[in-house]
């Protein structure tokens, strides 16, 4: 049977076959239900090959867009490093074909405002971006519980973002865009307001981390409402793969992202694991952020963190690159938003449908 057999399923064409390309192929095909991979595109063609051969007929491509006008193609999964992630966006709004693109939706405000200028003409929603905290079960009783109002107004949050290790190519102002972005969005959809302004603070650098990394770091979001939120982002320290977020409310504070279970006694020891890496951290995340795009996709609809949440987030990080640079306090600099995504709020809402 061909991918083209199954009409009924979401034709899906995975940009990029690395690490996330291919668990979501994996997830796609086997985890989640409603649709299948038809065509998979890297530039790597053996890893174009590999992923294609999670999905028994589907075919392999090393252009993105001649993965998205293969035959049985209707929506888009972009999973390529974020700096390859404007030109498939831009072809497949042209297309106006259904987009889940992995975070960031690009990695400066620029290229991030050219993709919502895009979809903005074209007049509806096309774009869900991969802020897969949003789809956590711990975070989601966290807003819970903010906006129910049991913790009395949000103060404070204080994050901890830690990775094991990081990958070849990453750099310093990835530590911004391409890591603290997920508190960016986590912030502005926890607290519902805007960031305004960012300061970076240096301790002196970790000996474990790669030549001219200054890691860790501590990022500091001033919301427009007046939160302050804090940022710990570690990105070598050794152990494993740590997330953690405590609102500090004017009632109570909470948190999540302890670790937790299982919980052993044995061997003269107790405690849990700690996971290796995000795979391991947000896979029920992964796999409700995936199911949702396509449900929605299939009945026409366009839900969660859009291509506006992506600019904001992206605008954010532009000045926190700039605060990481000078050490200076940089206020955030927004473009109007388009009607598409909603009105601002007073202190900035966010639209994410
Ligand atoms: N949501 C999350 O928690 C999470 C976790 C990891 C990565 N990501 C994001 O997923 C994306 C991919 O990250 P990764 O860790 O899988 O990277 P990766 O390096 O493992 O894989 C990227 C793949 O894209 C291919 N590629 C590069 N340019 C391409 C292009 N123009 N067209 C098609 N393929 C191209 C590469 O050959 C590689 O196979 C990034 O946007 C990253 O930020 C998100
Ligand atoms: O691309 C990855 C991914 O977004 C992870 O969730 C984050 O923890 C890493 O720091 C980042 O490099």
């Amino acid at each position: 049977m061909t991918r083209q057999d199954a009409p009924d399923l979401l034709g899906v064409a995975v940009v990029g076959a690395g690490r996330m390309g291919a668990d979501h192929v994996r997830r796609i095909e086997r985890v989640i239900s409603g649709a299948r991979v038809v065509a998979v595109a890297d530039v790597d063609e053996e890893r174009a090959r590999a992923a294609a051969a999670l999905a028994g007929g589907c075919s392999a491509h090393t252009a993105p867009e001649a993965a998205m006008g293969a035959p049985g193609v209707d929506a888009v999964l972009i999973a390529s490093p974020g700096p390859a992630h404007e030109a498939t966006l831009l072809e497949a709004l042209a297309r106006d074909v259904p987009v889940l693109c992995e975070k960031p939706l690009t990695p400066d405000a620029a290229s991030a405002l050219r993709v919502v200028e895009a979809e903005a003409r074209l007049g509806h929603r096309r774009v869900q971006v991969g802020f897969m905290r949003r789809y956590d079960p711990e975070y989601g009783r966290l807003r819970a519980l903010l906006t129910g109002g049991g913790l009395g107004r949000a103060l404070m949050l204080h994050c901890v973002h830690r990775n094991a290790a990081t990958p070849p190519g990453y750099t310093a102002p990835m530590m911004i865009s391409d890591s603290v972005v997920h508190e960016i969005d986590t912030a502005r959809w926890l607290l519902d307001q805007e960031i305004a302004a960012v300061q970076v603070v240096r301790p002196a650098p970790s000996g474990t981390a790669p030549e001219g990394l200054d890691d860790p770091q501590l990022v500091l979001l001033e919301t427009a409402g007046g939160v302050v939120v804090d940022v710990e982002i570690f990105v070598n320290c050794g152990f494993g793969y740590q997330v953690r977020c405590e609102v500090v409310g004017e009632r109570g504070t909470a948190r999540v992202g302890d670790d937790h279970g299982p919980f052993v006694n044995a061997a003269g020891r107790w405690g849990g694991a700690i996971p290796a890496d995000f795979r391991v951290r947000f896979e029920e995340a992964y796999d409700r952020e995936v199911q949702a795009w396509v449900d929605a996709t299939r009945r026409g609809d366009t839900t969660g963190p859009g291509a506006w949440d992506g600019y904001a987030a992206a605008a954010v990080c532009e000045a926190a690159l700039q605060a990481q640079a000078t050490g200076g306090r940089t206020r955030v600099e927004m473009a109007p938003r388009p009607a598409l995504y909603g009105a601002e709020k007073d202190g900035g809402g966010r639209a994410d449908g």
